[in-house]
């Protein structure tokens, strides 16, 4: 997959098969697009290019808006539509100018000026341009003058989207970590650093890595103990422009990860802290890609440290018996 982070740095193609979205959490109602998409593309002997906003367009339109939570961060949303199969993926700033074109500005320039659309793969509920004035409609006006087709997702098919990341947030939101999964068709998963914490964890035989989380928008799942499984990097640089390779993790392990106020210690504010299983190394600076596999409890005050090592010792249990480790 090739990523351009600027639609001016793109070449038309001679047969470009285009969709255009945010995609957030690529989820199994967007693999069914995608599917489409690459088999069309298959069809006419051309090349897939997905078209995505980064920020997200919401961000742009209303800069105050704190309600935004998002399945995926930049980096992970790269990495999916990676192993989607995806040819080409242009990341643009959703900019004023970007919105205030009309309908038929955006088509001539953008769709076909910029791309070299042959084939667009649209919702039938998808608006573009100035005031999201442009509809299918205005698509199949043009289609003919400017020599692409148009392929309509069914409503319903547009509904299962719809109907997917709403269960996918709501499901996070509850700690239903496998409704979440099978939604998404792949385990959720968290991206940060690993930053100092009160550094209690050592002395109660339980050190946990402390997260910080690197989209600020990004949706947290309920508190609660989380069976994870981790990919430990060296760092994950900014999405580059040009050919994309997935970033090598330095070590795999297994862990148990918490996400809470720790309310035994009296703490006031919600960290995430994974606690890695068979696993002595010191960490810090390093960017942990957490998988979330299962749900264990939810978090709870325990009157001191001794009956709080001891919850934590059976949910070490539970999570090797999960693991086999
Ligand atoms: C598996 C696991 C379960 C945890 N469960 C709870 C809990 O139920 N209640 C709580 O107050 N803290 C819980 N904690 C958080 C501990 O209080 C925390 O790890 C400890 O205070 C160390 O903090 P530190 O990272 O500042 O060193 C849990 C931590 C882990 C790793
Ligand atoms: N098994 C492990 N799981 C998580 N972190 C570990 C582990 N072993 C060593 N570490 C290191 O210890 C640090 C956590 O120790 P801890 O006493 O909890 O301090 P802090 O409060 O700064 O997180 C991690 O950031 C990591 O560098």
């Amino acid at each position: 997959m090739k990523i351009y982070r600027n639609l001016e740095d793109f070449t038309p193609l001679e047969n470009a098969v285009v969709t255009i979205g945010t995609f957030d959490g690529v989820h199994i109602g967007h693999q069914k697009i995608l599917s489409h998409l690459k088999e069309s593309a298959k069809k006419i002997n051309g090349e897939t290019v997905l078209l995505t906003f980064y920020p997200h367009p919401r961000l742009i339109i209303n800069p105050d808006d704190d309600t935004l939570r998002l399945i995926n961060d930049i980096d992970e949303k790269v990495r999916q539509l990676a192993l989607a199969g995806i040819d080409h993926l242009i990341i643009t700033p959703f900019s004023r100018d970007f919105s205030n074109q009309t309908p038929e500005e955006y088509i001539s320039n953008v769709l076909v000026g910029k791309l070299g659309t042959k084939k667009i793969v649209i919702g039938y509920d998808h608006h573009f341009a100035k005031d999201r004035k442009g509809s299918l409609a205005d698509l199949q006006e043009y289609a003919e003058i400017f020599d692409y087709t148009v392929d309509q997702i069914p409503e319903q098919d547009i509904n299962d989207i719809a109907v997917s990341s709403t269960r996918i947030r709501e499901s996070l939101i509850k700690g239903d970590i496998k409704t979440a999964n099978l939604y998404l068709g792949y385990p959720f998963e968290l991206t940060g650093n690993v930053v100092r914490g009160d550094q209690i964890g050592r002395t109660i035989g339980f050190p946990t890595a402390n997260l910080s989380i690197r989209e600020k928008h990004k949706l947290i799942p309920a508190y609660g103990i989380y069976a994870v499984e981790v990919a430990i990097y060296d760092r994950i640089n900014e999405v580059e422009t040009g050919e994309y390779c997935p970033p090598e993790p330095i070590q795999l392990a297994k862990g148990m990860g918490y996400i809470g106020t720790r309310p035994t210690v009296d703490g006031m504010n919600r960290t995430i802290e994974i606690s890695l299983l068979d696993f002595d190394q010191d960490i810090y600076g390093k960017t942990l890609s957490v998988k979330f596999t299962h749900f264990i409890r939810h978090d709870e005050r325990f009157d001191g440290l001794e009956p709080l090592m001891k919850q934590i010792r059976a949910d070490e249990a539970e999570i090797r018996k999960i693991y086999n480790l």
